[in-house]
């Protein structure tokens, strides 16, 4: 009898012992459906000696009942599973699951029935008849897409179909994807691209895992570079996966993408409808997928034959997951191209500090581009002292910002304004009592948008409709709006420039594909004149036009204390003013700001980016903080306030007492509630020789929490509230 070992789809349980029924093959990686109970649970199987299950003798053993129809987990992906479960202390199966990402994929393909002409060719024909014979040449789809493209009617089609004109064939639900032409539009590059691009190329030749860090300044053309490291895989026939930190840059990406390789690529992202997942998925597995782009879950996907990863935008937080398993997609993306024995590229203009530690220290290989493409000179960057040159009475926008944004508007060219905050005000309140509109389910006030008239909470979605008087003392009239979002600058705009073009990008705004194509189409074609956004406008986009960049707080990010408030300030600042004068005008970036001092700041306006990362390196050591130490956040919630609170305490009685690691708190989190849990924290620095997930695992592993009580750990954390 055989026995095997499967890691089953349900945390508690972890892994499971099964027998192989008589007839059925599985192998380490075959993904297979087992009995649990009465139900069946998928699951795939493991090594026995690398997963431990509880010992059942093996007239227990109950029977597997299915092996599932696609190609078995490789190897190097079990150990990437197995990895990140272990890093980043979770359930190895939660992160097997992220796997196997689209259910329906797992039953397989189907076949369905598609048209096409016979070929046969009558000599008289109706004149609808004549047309649909005309149009469908080459074409292959169903009736519903064939009567689209000939422009007639199903019936007549059907009637095609009867007369022996058009025939149906059989074929697989899940269409091929079109295939990727690396010598499609081959740029011209420059010298200093065509050394970096060559670099990339030789270690695809070469072959083995190589991480590379390609640090090049805003409109270098990191993206071209990358793209010829691209062309050489197609050329090897090797699968390509290029994460972006959001969906709002894919647009971008697709339209650059197909103009260099003839086809889009394919799309990876929460939204899929669920066919096109289980299209994607398929093709991915089997290998037909050649580049897929996609947010940070399409790393974890069961690549046939994976050959180079490309992490664009590397510095980004939103890498980072935040719940469920919480990785962080730019350092696995970095494992699983070791595990996998490739090239792994990160590009950036402002890379994280970790990563630019890591390139000093020769782990990864720093390419750089220090140029901007086309002779382009990199903007000039002053500030704006909010206290010496304040706005009028309740405006935002400093003389000087304005006086420039006149002469762009009179010279035809574009100004950005950055702030990043949605919505119309970050708090409300009633001028009478001085009441705050404050989330019921969170720590946070509420934000009014005055685009949907709603008063919203960013944390859980809560909404509600602005009243018409104040909640607590029933004055009508009575609310304030405080402080700016983007939609009160853009009000601010409108009064100041009124024949202005403007666009508002936030996710609120531009929230589907079509949209952000519209507005990428608009501001390269100049048909607007001043865009006002938050972060999602700061990076990737390219308009020839825009000439001003305004920053409208550079002071908001370094509120709140976080660990990385500098170092984002600065990446954010840096990246938007890097839209300004990419093509031949030159640009001008202006920074408002109260404390021009800041050696953020100051390091912006001096243009000296190695000013900013010896300073903000040495403060990284000094405090033990990533990359020199680490850190851990350990999160107890419950919908119970003192349940939450006795088990956070229970947890710091019971710490750990070790030389290499401080232990913080508990103690209430910055967001002391949030979606209904009331959460405390418990912070973790230890020195990068301890043992910490080891050392975690066994303190919390101890305890019995509670059924209401959730304690999550964060492994190098990114967020602090
Ligand atoms: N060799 C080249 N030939 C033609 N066009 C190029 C070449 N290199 C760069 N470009 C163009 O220059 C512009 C900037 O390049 P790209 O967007 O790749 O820069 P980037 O380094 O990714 O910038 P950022 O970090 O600011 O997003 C793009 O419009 C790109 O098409
Ligand atoms: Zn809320």
């Amino acid at each position: 009898m055989e026995r095997v070992r499967v890691l089953v789809f349900n945390a508690a349980l972890g892994a499971l012992d099964y027998r192989v029924p008589e007839g059925m093959a599985v192998e380490p990686g075959s993904v297979v459906v087992a009995p649990l109970g009465p139900r069946q649970i998928v699951g795939i199987v493991w090594e026995a000696e690398r997963l431990a299950a509880k010992d059942v003798p093996a007239s227990k053993l109950r029977a597997l009942l299915e092996v599932l129809p696609v190609p078995p987990l490789h190897t190097s992906l079990r150990r990437l599973i197995e990895w990140t479960a272990d890093y980043y202390c979770a359930p190895v199966s939660a992160v097997a699951r992220m796997t196997l990402a689209s259910g329906s994929a797992l039953k397989g393909g189907g076949t369905t029935t598609e048209y096409r002409l016979t070929g046969e060719e009558p000599a008289r024909l109706t004149p609808q008849r004549a047309q649909a014979l005309d149009l469908l040449h080459g074409e292959q789809a169903t009736i519903r897409e064939l009567s689209e493209i000939a422009g007639v009617s199903e019936g007549v089609l059907r009637g095609m179909v009867g007369a022996g004109l058009i025939e149906p064939v059989t074929v697989d639900i899940d269409r091929p994807y079109p295939r990727a032409d690396a010598s499609f539009a081959v740029p011209e590059l420059t010298a200093g691209q065509a050394e970096a691009a060559g670099l990339f190329t030789q270690s695809l030749r070469s072959g083995g895992f190589a991480p590379f860090l390609l640090d090049g300044v805003t409109g270098s053309g990191k993206t071209e570079v990358y793209f010829e490291a691209i062309a050489e895989a197609l050329r090897q026939d090797r699968q390509i996966l290029v994460l972006l930190p959001e969906i709002a840059l894919t647009e971008n990406f697709l339209r650059r993408f197909e103009h260099r390789f003839g086809v889009p690529p394919v799309l990876w992202h929460s939204s899929l409808k669920s066919t096109e997942r289980r299209r994607a998925w398929r093709a991915i597995a089997e290998g037909t997928a050649e580049v897929v782009v996609g947010a940070r879950s399409a790393l974890f996907l069961p690549y046939a034959r994976l050959g180079l990863i490309v992490v664009d935008e590397a510095h980004e937080v939103s890498f980072k997951q935040d719940d469920g398993v919480r990785y962080n997609a730019r350092d696995v993306a970095v494992i699983r191209a070791r595990f996998e024995e490739i090239p792994v590229v990160l590009a950036s203009a402002t890379p994280a500090l970790e990563s630019m530690q890591l390139a000093e220290a020769g782990v990864y290989r720093r390419v750089e581009l220090a140029d901007r493409f086309g002779g382009a000179s990199l903007p000039g960057i002053d500030t704006i002292d909010l206290r010496a040159e304040p706005p009028e009475r309740g405006r935002w926008l400093a003389p000087r910002l304005v006086e420039e944004m006149h002469k762009r508007l009179a010279r035809g060219e574009q100004s950005l304004l950055f702030l990043n905050r949605r919505g119309y005000a970050p708090l409300t309140l009633c001028r009478n009592c001085g009441y705050r509109f404050q989330c019921p389910n969170c720590t946070a006030w509420l934000v009014e948008h005055r685009f949907s008239q709603r008063l919203a909470c960013h944390h859980c979605g809560h909404e509600t409709s602005v009243p018409e008087t104040c909640p607590e003392c029933g004055t009508p009239d009575c609310l304030v709006a405080c402080g700016p979002g983007v939609e009160r600058i853009a009000d601010e705009v409108a009064e100041i420039l009124p024949e202005a073009r403007t666009a508002l990008v936030t996710s609120d705004t531009l929230n589907t594909p079509e949209r952000i194509g519209e507005f990428v189409a608009a501001a390269e074609e100049g048909a607007i004149d001043v865009i006002i956004g938050t972060q999602l406008v700061t990076k990737g986009y390219h308009f020839p036009e825009l000439t001003l960049v305004g920053v409208v707080d550079a002071d908001l990010g370094l509120e709140g204390g976080d660990l990385r408030a500098g170092e984002r300030t600065y990446q954010q600042i840096a990246q938007v003013a890097g839209r300004a004068g990419r093509a031949s005008k030159p640009g001008e970036v202006l920074i408002q700001t109260r404390h021009p001092e800041a050696p953020v700041i100051a390091a912006l306006a001096a243009g000296d980016r190695d000013a900013f990362y010896d300073a903000e390196t040495e403060a990284r050591r000094h405090a033990g903080a990533p990359p020199f130490g680490r850190w851990a956040a350990i999160i107890v919630s419950s919908e119970d306030e003192a349940e939450a609170r006795d088990t956070a305490r229970a947890i710091g009685g019971r710490r750990p007492n070790h030389p290499d690691i401080a232990i913080l708190g508990p103690a209430p989190a910055p967001m002391a509630l949030l979606r209904n849990r009331y959460r405390y924290r418990l912070l973790i620095n230890a020195r990068r020789s301890a043992e910490l997930q080891d050392v975690i695992r066994e303190w919390l592993g101890a305890f019995d929490f509670p059924p209401g009580v959730r304690v999550n750990i964060d492994i190098d954390p990114y967020s602090f509230v």
